[in-house]
């Protein structure tokens, strides 16, 4: 599992607040990273102590850990026909999010980064067709404005084609590698990830369509109006923002 960012002990804080929002019932969306974990792990504890839920994976990742925690699972295909059962429910991570100031009814929950562990194509499919997205964070994820690299999943064969185009609109595209072997880090949909710094992004919407409508792209990890709540975990508790 890769880690990245704050505090182990403010992920499990974060992920197990989610968890615990989850009702009997319900279908849950299983994010990837290791914040993501720690609510996958608080739901099978729960689902050993009779919770009846089933969840659907957005990575290989997330997938073997769901099913070592004892999690029934649904493929996502299963889950969001026209006479499926629908998801209720996601829980997944960010590598930042925009908190805006809020200051009458608290902080709330903006745009997201997407990706850092190259899952975001099924993490978005997932995120977006549940009724509640719950993100789970550490402080080290807040922003007032998104500037870390965008991933950008894109066809083998689009490589070159999309960082041209990204280049155009003044971005920065570089080939992820892989850490454990030689050569590219290859998606679970046998694609290749571009991180592009774009510096700090004003216009996260504009920047999605941008991204959306390049040919080649297969996915992109700006996630816009999708997030319903942040959860956020510190070294003594859980802010939650809201939409
Ligand atoms: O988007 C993701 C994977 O594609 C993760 O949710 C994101 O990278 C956060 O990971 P972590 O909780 O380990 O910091």
């Amino acid at each position: 599992m890769k880690t990245s960012g704050g505090s182990d002990a403010a992920k499990r804080r974060a992920g197990e607040s989610a968890a615990e929002t989850v009702a009997d019932g319900e279908v849950v969306g299983l994010g990837t990273g290791s914040t993501a974990a720690h609510a996958i792990r608080r739901l099978g504890d729960r689902v050993g102590s009779g919770l009846d839920i089933r969840g659907v994976a957005t990575s290989f990742a997330s997938r073997e850990l769901a099913a070592d925690c004892g999690i029934p699972l649904l493929d996502l295909d299963e889950a969001a026909g026209p006479d499926a059962p629908g998801i209720d429910v996601a829980i997944d991570g960010a590598d930042q999010v925009a908190v805006g100031g809020g200051e009458d009814d608290g902080p709330t929950a903006g745009p997201l980064i997407k990706g850092g562990g190259a899952a975001h194509a099924r993490e978005k499919l997932v995120d977006a067709a549940a009724d509640r997205f719950l993100v789970v964070a550490d402080p080290s994820k807040e922003t007032p404005v998104l500037d870390r690299p965008v991933p950008v999943e894109v066809l083998p064969a689009g490589r070159t084609a999309v960082a041209e185009a990204v280049r155009a609109t003044g971005g920065e595209p570089a080939l992820r590698r892989a850490e454990r072997k030689d050569g590219p880090v290859v998606t679970d949909n046998g694609n290749l990830v571009l991180d592009c710094a774009f510096g700090a992004i004003d216009d996260p919407g504009a920047l999605a369509t941008t991204l959306a409508t390049t040919p080649g792209v297969v996915e992109h990890g700006v996630f816009v109006d999708l997030a319903d709540e942040v959860h956020v975990g510190t070294e003594t508790g859980v802010r939650v923002a809201r939409r």
